[in-house]
């Protein structure tokens, strides 16, 4: 008798189906675990690894991990992982249906999505797909290890090792670079550096200055502005005319000018770390160069008042004459030499890294040595003056949003013309004392430290006036006196000449 066959799809025959699927996937298991009860550890290693390897050499798909090497590290550097966590971050999460929340404290957006575990996201770069996988295993008694996970076909392997990991490196850095917060280093003693592992010590770089803010010459902020932003843009130029990728500038002027307010505007305009150099900590040339080497590109080196750091004649100076009295103020001597500074500026090791900008503040421009600041060394030299009116807009502006006042600007503006005020006591008398002071008490204020201050300066030229009146009457006498003098001489001589030719 014909066996009549039930109709594909029908009940029973999905139920012969799922029975046979379950016997074999029971065979499958009894083998394994037969394979592992009985078999030594050794083989079973073995096993598995050539079955990875048939599995690799049979799937057409490549599979790159980026691991994270420096999770947990108090000095987070931006590595690639990070790089790649930011583009993914910024260019695929809103793809992503699992995210990760994170809290960062040194960025600019404070909650970073980052994707969750296992969450599979696909890129496409020239046409073709790639798959970005985010693992995340958490093992015991070992720390948790996070990484990225790219597959992609054999077929494109040349495209996306080369171009398109490049270029997702590049994206997520300057990703990363722009969320960031800015990072204010400054170096340790070297006899610290054992015991703390690290050159320099960082904390987060908050300075509100902008150059929207710095009161300043308009055209002269704009000949900086402009100069930075072609340093900035420049890596090729600088590759072309073999110069390494690098520029100084000299801030000099009197103190309260802006000369750190505007260290704190070009980092902000950069976004660039600042790393301020304290030279009376370091003992020699070679410390100089390892806290060089130490430093990150992309990044602001300053040494302020550099006048009073160095013996500026290529000789050392004793330590205990510096303004800087800590630790090493029983050190006889600083050996960093000027010889020593003029490398770190410009020698080979200077180099490294690229994108730098090293800035030098000073009081006494004249008290510099030439060799120090000259143009190449130092491309760039800005003056910070006293407050011109142009500059009291600003601060004005700034402290009250306020561009006018007609009974009181113009005041200001004929006794700004007459005396020398700087920045910073203007901005002092702008900014109110308490909550009665308008701005009106402020203006007024101002023009009583500028009546004072033109008044000072009067009798100061008085007084000098006076002095060189005094040494000028002075000297006159002395001349008179020597003139006495010489002809009483001369007739002396002369009486003697006279009495020889008497002889
Ligand atoms: N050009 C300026 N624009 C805006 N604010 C200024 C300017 N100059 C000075 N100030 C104000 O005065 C304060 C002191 O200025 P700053 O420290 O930048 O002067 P400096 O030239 O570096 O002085 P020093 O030579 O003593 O170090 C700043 O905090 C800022 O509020």
């Amino acid at each position: 008798m014909k066996k009549i066959r039930p109709p594909l799809g029908s009940k029973s025959n999905i139920l012969t189906q799922k029975k046979i699927l379950w016997s074999i996937m029971a065979s499958i298991k009894f083998l394994f675990c037969i394979f592992e009860k009985f078999f030594s550890h050794q083989l079973h290693r073995f096993v598995t690894k050539y079955m990875q390897k048939f599995i690799c050499f049979m799937s057409p798909y490549i599979h790159i991990t980026f691991p994270d090497l420096i999770s947990g590290r108090y000095l987070r550097r931006i590595g690639v992982y990070t790089c790649i966590q930011s583009y993914l971050s910024a260019k695929l999460s809103e793809r992503a249906k699992r995210l990760n929340a994170e809290v960062v404290e040194n960025s600019q957006t404070p909650l970073v999505l980052t994707m969750g575990d296992n969450e599979e996201i696909i890129d496409k770069f020239n046409g073709v797909k790639v798959w970005w996988v985010a693992n995340h295993t958490s093992q015991k008694d070992l720390d948790d290890k996070s990484s990225l996970t790219l597959t992609f076909h054999k077929r494109y392997r040349g495209l996306i090792t080369t171009s398109y990991i490049q270029y997702v490196l590049d994206e997520g850095k300057a990703i990363a670079m722009k969320n960031r917060k800015l990072k204010l280093y400054t170096n340790n003693p070297s006899d610290d550096w054992r015991i703390y592992k690290r050159k320099w010590s960082c904390i987060t770089f908050d300075h509100p200055a902008r150059f929207e803010t710095l009161a300043m010459d308009a055209k002269k902020k704009e000949e900086i502005i402009d100069d930075l932003v072609k340093f900035k843009a420049g890596k090729e130029y600088y590759a072309k005319v073999g110069k390494a990728w690098k520029r100084g500038y000299l801030l000099f002027g009197p103190p309260g000018t802006g000369k750190s307010t505007m260290i704190s505007a070009i980092a902000n305009f950069m976004n660039y770390d600042v790393y301020d150099l304290e030279l009376t900590t370091i003992k020699d040339n070679n410390e100089l160069k390892r806290l060089l080497i130490a430093t990150s590109s992309k990044s602001i080196i300053v040494i302020e008042d550099i006048d009073c750091s160095i013996e500026l004649t290529g000789t050392r100076k004793e330590k205990k004459d510096y303004v800087h009295k800590g630790k090493y103020s029983n050190i006889e001597e600083n050996k960093v030499t000027l010889s020593g500074l003029l490398n770190f500026i410009d020698g080979i090791w200077s180099a490294c890294g690229g994108e730098r900008i090293i800035i030098f503040t000073t009081n006494f421009v004249d008290k510099l040595d030439h060799a120090l600041i000259r143009r190449g060394r130092m491309d760039m030299h800005i003056e910070m003056s006293y407050c011109s009116y142009e500059a009291f807009k600003v601060l004005a502006k700034n402290y009250w949003d306020v561009e006018s006042h007609d009974g009181l600007f113009p005041i200001i503006e004929k006794l700004i013309g007459e005396t020398n005020i700087t920045p910073a006591d203007v901005a002092e008398n702008l900014m109110p004392k308490s909550i009665a002071e308008d701005l009106e008490t402020c203006l007024k204020n101002l023009i009583q430290s500028l009546e004072n201050a033109k008044k000072k300066a009067h009798e100061k030229a008085k007084e000098n006036a006076k002095d060189e009146d005094e040494e000028a009457q002075l000297k006159e006498e002395e001349e008179k006196v020597e003139a006495i003098e010489n002809s009483k001489e001369n007739v002396k001589k002369n009486g003697v000449i006279h009495e020889f030719g008497l002889v």
